[in-house]
């Protein structure tokens, strides 16, 4: 191998070979084949149902593969999640209970993995000190001591975000984080998000229902479609990724170009009921 294709070979994080889930006999996902480096911003569209989140919950590893293979740095991806992958969800994943800073300081408690999952002494008041930190990042500063049900729904995202923040993550898992937002607050989040995404180095996997959020946050854009249908087994064959774009920093005429392509895929009117086909690219 040459240095240089050793070099490459080293910035790989995330690989999939041949990767496939089944649910007993339903196929969702198959002959997936990608290789992700760290620092990508992935964006990935397709019909509901289609199996983004299970994709989603295999790199977490709260799913495992039931054909082919899911590598992170070269090795099959943990059956447990790990403080190295941290995930966002669109439902508000906080706890009622505590503060805004109690919940943050909680996520850094259980990435300690102490029993309890409760900090103590120096260690807590540096947890303290971090999970304010990041809150002041996530612009949550002044909302400290206000409780989840006095957060608007765009704040609660963003402390979900410094949850998963505070456990310095290499991989950041955000399952359509923002679909339950105003337009306007989503293009604060859309800010939120590039900037931790620098700042923090992370390596991002994001699902999402809209094309445009799709198109211009990421660096790269997958399309989740079937390549294979059996109007008689409908279940039969699951999702490739049918489309992998460079997306982000193209020009507006690419994008339109691209939605053009993939607009099919979110029309409910697509015909299914060719025999087995075989999408081209
Ligand atoms: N634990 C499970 N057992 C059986 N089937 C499951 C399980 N989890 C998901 N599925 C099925 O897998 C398929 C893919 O689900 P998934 O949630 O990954 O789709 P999705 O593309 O994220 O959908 P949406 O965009 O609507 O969120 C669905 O048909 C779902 O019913």
């Amino acid at each position: 191998m040459s240095q240089l294709e050793a070099k490459q070979a080293a910035k790989t994080m995330i690989q999939a070979k041949k990767l496939g889930k089944r649910y007993g006999q339903d196929v969702i996902l198959e002959r997936i084949d990608i290789d992700v480096k760290e620092g990508e911003f992935v964006t990935l569209v397709g019909a509901s149902g289609c199996g983004k989140s299970t994709f989603l919950k295999m790199l977490l590893g709260i799913e495992t593969a039931t054909d082919g293979e899911l590598l992170l740095d070269g090795k099959p991806v943990p059956n447990e999640p790990g403080s190295d992958r941290g995930i966002v969800f669109q439902q508000y994943s906080v706890f009622p209970h505590m503060t805004v800073l109690e919940n943050v300081v909680a996520a850094k408690g259980f990435e300690k993995r102490s029993i309890s999952g409760y900090l103590f002494g120096k260690e807590k008041a540096l947890a303290k000190q971090e999970a304010s930190d990041i809150l002041q990042q996530v612009g949550l500063s002044h909302a400290l001591n206000r409780y989840p049900h006095e957060l608007s729904g765009g704040m609660k995202q963003r402390l979900a975000i410094a949850q998963a923040i505070i456990c310095k993550p290499r991989i950041l898992l955000l399952d359509e984080p923002f679909g339950a937002l105003d337009p306007g607050i989503r293009a604060d989040m859309h800010t939120l998000v590039l900037d931790l995404w620098q700042k923090h180095k992370l390596t991002i996997f994001m699902v999402t229902h809209d094309l445009k959020e799709g198109f211009h946050l990421g660096t790269r854009l997958w399309v989740f479609d079937k390549l294979r249908h059996d109007p008689h087994a409908p279940n039969a064959y699951g999702a490739s990724i049918t489309y992998d774009l460079p997306v982000g920093h193209a020009p507006a005429p690419l994008y339109e170009e691209i939605d053009q392509r993939i607009r099919p895929v979110f029309d409910p009117s697509k015909d299914t009921t060719d025999d087995t086909t075989e999408n081209a690219l």
